[in-house]
């Protein structure tokens, strides 16, 4: 850890040896249970269950998920290979539809390997563990420099609201939205940050409030349905969210009930800023309506905590994710910069930026 570094970061994913070690975040706050995979498989059944969660994260586990599926391939037949190694990269892209790093990530190694192509069957598995691990590596970066661009916009003292987890557990480290907390704790600021716990899954509860007290940030846990009165108290001064996918006009789907929270951080004149990597940014979706959402179990919400809490067989609604309209997103904060509207324009020089690294 360097010596700018001092607060630790949950990491929720680690290649250990020969395989992959994840914290099973189903299990958090109460139990720290890591799990180990070795397949395609089973890395599909840790994102589809929530296992691990968040979009940086679920891209890097994908792509390990698919050196763990090639790397036993046979080296002498180059057509069963390569068929291989799209069919594990089309399955494993199917374990959650919305947040855009599943496939970002997948095609990114996909391609380093077609680069490849005509070169020993080894040399091409290397370079996919390889690329894998340059994408985990890059996220560590890429966070801190989002927290490092997010800083600007805060100061000392003031209120925060957050939704879900966009911090350490849903990320190589350091997290997106939470990424300038743990800076701001760095320098000696006292943030105080107001957690929704973010039904049904409660990541605000389970996750973000308990990442911010282990790193010593002041949290306070509240119902979702709390958000506009503390605004309304004036206990907040910006809103700082995450992000699955953010379209190409600047439209965000995120944890649903985000977009209940922008269009309160509005009705209060409170900024709203969205965190994302540029690997979060699809300019090939062109608006919000075009983001598939998840839809999801209904016991996650008449199960949520542990027991029943609905009438046997009531129908349930249970969409993961909603999208935010860009005209309700103060500031978009990317690796690279701050992008503001228009966005076609701003989210367009991010990538390009990207792309010319
Ligand atoms: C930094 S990405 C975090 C993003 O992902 C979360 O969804 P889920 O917990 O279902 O993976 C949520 O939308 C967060 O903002």
């Amino acid at each position: 850890m360097n010596n700018k570094q001092l607060i630790p970061h949950p990491q929720s994913i680690l290649w250990q040896e020969d395989h992959l070690v994840l914290l099973d975040q189903r299990l958090l706050p109460t139990e720290t249970v890591y799990l180990h995979c070795t397949t395609p498989e089973e890395v599909w059944d840790a994102i589809a269950t929530l296992a691990v969660r968040g979009a940086p994260a679920i891209g890097i586990m994908a792509v390990y998920g698919l050196y763990l599926g090639i790397r036993s391939l046979s080296e002498q037949d180059e057509e069963m290979f390569w068929a291989q190694l799209d069919r594990i990269a089309h399955y494993l892209n199917s374990a959650r539809p919305t947040a855009v790093n599943l496939s970002w990530a997948l095609k990114r190694v996909v391609n380093r390997a077609k680069q490849l192509r005509g070169q020993p069957i080894a040399a091409i598995k290397e370079a996919i563990f390889k690329e894998a691990t340059e994408i985990h590596e890059e996220d560590v970066t890429v966070c801190r420099q989002i927290g490092e661009n997010l800083l600007p916009l805060l100061y000392d003292g003031m209120g925060i609201l957050t939704h879900c987890n966009a911090g350490g557990l849903a990320t190589g480290a350091y997290g997106t939205a939470l990424a300038p907390l743990y800076l701001a704790r760095e320098r000696g600021w006292n943030l105080k940050v107001f957690a929704d716990e973010t039904r049904p899954v409660l990541q605000g509860a389970r996750l973000t409030a308990y990442e911010l007290q282990q790193a010593g940030v002041d949290v306070t846990l509240i119902c979702d349905n709390m958000a506009g009165a503390v605004m309304k108290e004036g206990q907040i001064q910006a809103v700082i969210v995450g992000t699955d996918r953010v379209a190409a006009n600047g439209d965000v789907a995120n944890k649903i009930g985000t977009y209940s929270v922008a269009v309160l951080a509005r009705a209060h004149g409170i900024p709203f800023y969205v965190a994302a990597p540029v690997s979060s940014i699809d300019l090939d979706t062109a608006t919000g309506d075009d983001i598939p959402i998840e839809q999801r179990s209904p016991v996650e919400v008449t199960n949520g905590f542990g027991k029943p809490t609905a009438p046997e067989g009531v129908k349930v609604y249970n969409p993961a994710f909603d999208v935010t309209p860009a005209e309700y997103v103060t500031a978009i904060i990317t690796e690279h910069g701050v992008c503001k509207a228009p966005y076609e324009k701003s989210l367009k020089e991010a990538v390009k930026v990207e792309r010319s690294l």
